[in-house]
């Protein structure tokens, strides 16, 4: 092979490796920047596990590359460490366990074209519209789970973006009654519900792992988007 061949072959390989690795700084960058705290620097005895750093989410890629971290608005962040210590008490031996925080709108983008075939309002309910933006865009929403110390999640009835009315927290009673949640389950999701409840979070009615700190409309008000 030609000298010059190998030299553009070299240098593509070492760009297409970079590139993953600067986006991901680029994300964090962003969140630092636009004064986002990072979870753990609170309170470190909160799990992080950011599903879509990993291929095991419902899109099967990994969205965020080398992000690894859990940023929220500062207040949001002192939030969750309320909702944390709250579960600890109750339970010594139980953490909450973060799968996604504050999510850039490029993130929210990758999410929304993998369900095209859904119908739109369908859509919506499992994957905000980014053109309107995701209160996760504006660092002021988590998706979570509890976990026992050493990082074993609870049994919560389905695994985190299971899109269905499995999940979805206003149909347990009838879930419980046909025999498709049982007991355990869905007393796990009541304790998450309770303390985050307790610490100022609002759940929300498809999916038992979504908190918002606040609405759509406040974050708009409140603070600038995560592009
Ligand atoms: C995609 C899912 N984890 C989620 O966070 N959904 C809500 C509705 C959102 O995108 O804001
Ligand atoms: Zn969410």
């Amino acid at each position: 092979m030609p000298h010059k061949s190998i030299f553009f072959l070299v240098t593509l390989l070492i760009h297409l490796l970079s590139c993953p690795r600067i986006k991901a700084q680029d994300i964090e960058k962003a969140m630092i920047n636009q004064g986002l705290t990072d979870v753990q620097t609170l309170d470190p005895s909160i799990l992080v596990e950011l599903k879509y750093s990993t291929t095991d989410n419902f899109i099967g890629k990994d969205v965020y590359g080398d992000l690894t971290r859990a940023y929220l608005q500062p207040k949001v962040a002192r939030q969750l460490v309320q909702a944390n210590r709250f579960l600890k008490e109750k339970h010594p031996d139980l953490r909450l366990l973060v799968y996604d925080a504050a999510r850039p709108r490029k993130a929210q983008w990758n999410l929304w074209n993998a369900l095209p075939h859904y119908p739109e309002r369908q859509r919506r309910t499992y994957v905000a519209d980014p053109r309107e933006g995701s209160i996760h865009n504006y660092g002021c929403a988590i998706d979570l789970t509890i976990a026992t110390a050493d990082g074993k999640p609870l049994d919560m009835g389905t695994k985190y973006d299971y899109f269905g009315e499995l999940a979805y927290p206003k149909a347990e009673a009838r879930l419980l009654a046909a025999g498709k949640l049982n007991r355990q389950q869905i007393s796990n999701r009541q304790l998450l519900r309770e303390v985050m409840r307790r610490a100022g979070f609002l759940p929300i009615e498809y999916e038992w792992w979504h908190f918002n700190a606040l609405s759509r409309a406040r974050a708009k008000q409140t603070y600038k988007l995560i592009e």
